[in-house]
């Protein structure tokens, strides 16, 4: 088998060959890990709400224990001598150095087999955390561009969602995210082939690095999806402005905002987003990892909780950021000692703001409502 080099995969390319056997392993069955990842530290939580996780990027799930078993079975090797040395870039200063970091482990990601393993694996630890529904971001462009086909990586994702809810009790979407570092027409270029393909995506989100990529350089492919009947979402007010809020909202007519803490610097804004019950998907471990908040004692959260702003609990990338929603919720009650109440108050927030079913959503309130908090 050849050893392929990590750690040059980056989300500043464009998007290029689809053929994964021209530079992926060998073909055929991928032998299945000997070895299973480790789960991180479960803590003990007296109540563990049912909720939606409505931002989670798949890719920010491969632990680094993950990344060393994938790794190895498909002779990659890492340019990190062991886990702790691997753990020691996970100090950030910002998005893009995350971003780097993220983008260079993708390269153990090579087979259906790969991302439906690493998709089990969040599948099973959300499972702990409480997710009863999990809308799933994939990066199809930072795969195409290291020459994983859209097939390889959306089909080993999807065939482990199709089945998620018997395996592990979370109904599942998932969401086509498109780079916005990269240009507009590799974006719909890529977002045609998964309407050619029926990929079963329920919509599209928008991410990576945010500063200097405005919503304005969307507004064909998100209009292309919302002509295509797809839901849509888009990172914004994370680092940039409140002004790309705005424009997500005006120009790419989103139903939810991924972050969108930056809104608290616009009152005006503040107000409408109240009164449109916008949904913003907050991830405060991920702010104060990235330092878009220095401290959580800091986070703008409670803020947007008194100004009744829609907002939710989530964990972005949380093999990066040290922690799961649980891990989230944990922290906030413990440092900024975040009210049961307010707890389910998000709980009920991320049900209602996700796109299940009615039915669905009805389930999940009932089951919030009963688990005695
Ligand atoms: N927090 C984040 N912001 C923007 N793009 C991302 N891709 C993965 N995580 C992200
Ligand atoms: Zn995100």
């Amino acid at each position: 088998m050849e050893t392929n080099d990590a750690g040059t995969g980056t989300g500043t390319e464009t998007a290029a060959g689809t053929d994964a056997a021209a530079t992926g392993p060998d073909s055929g069955e991928a032998p299945e890990l000997t070895e299973a990842p480790e789960l991180a530290e479960i803590p003990v939580e007296a109540h563990i709400l049912p909720v939606a996780e409505l931002h989670l990027h798949i890719e920010g799930t491969l632990e680094p224990e993950l990344i060393f078993a994938l790794a190895e079975r498909n002779g990659i090797k890492l340019p990190y001598a062991d886990l702790d040395e691997l753990r020691s870039r996970y100090e950030f200063t910002d998005l893009q150095s995350f971003l780097d970091l993220y983008y260079a482990n993708m390269a153990v990601l090579r087979t259906e087999q790969d991302f439906a393993d690493m998709t089990r694996a969040y599948l099973s630890r959300a499972a702990l955390a409480g997710v009863r529904h999990a809308e799933i971001m994939l990066d199809p462009q930072a795969h195409l561009s290291r020459g994983v086909s859209l097939e390889t990586c959306v089909n080993g994702v999807a065939s482990v969602l199709a089945g998620s809810q018997e395996e592990f009790g979370i109904s599942t979407l998932l969401i086509a995210a498109f780079l916005r570092d990269l240009s507009e027409d590799s974006a719909l270029e890529v977002l045609e082939q998964l309407l050619a393909l029926d990929a079963p995506i329920a919509g599209i989100g928008l991410d990576s690095a945010e500063v200097g990529n405005p919503p304005a350089k969307f507004q064909r492919l998100f209009a292309r999806a919302k002509d295509a009947g797809l839901h849509r979402i888009a990172h914004a007010g994370e680092e940039g402005p409140p002004s790309y809020i705005i424009d997500a909202l005006d120009l790419l007519d989103v139903e939810r905002i991924d972050h969108g803490i930056r809104c608290m610097e616009d009152p005006d804004l503040v107000e409408r987003l109240v009164d449109e019950l916008m949904p913003l998907t907050v991830c405060p471990l991920s702010n104060v990892r990235l330092r878009a908040v220095d401290t959580l004692a800091e986070h703008p959260l409670p803020a947007m909780l008194a100004a009744g702003l829609n907002v939710s609990v989530n964990s972005d990338d949380p093999a990066y950021f040290g922690g799961y929603v649980d891990d989230n919720f944990a922290q906030l009650k413990s440092v900024i000692g975040l009210s049961e109440f307010d707890c389910v108050r998000m709980a009920a927030n991320s049900i209602r703001s996700s796109f299940a079913t009615d039915e669905r959503k009805a389930e999940l309130l009932a089951e919030l409502a009963a688990s005695g908090v």
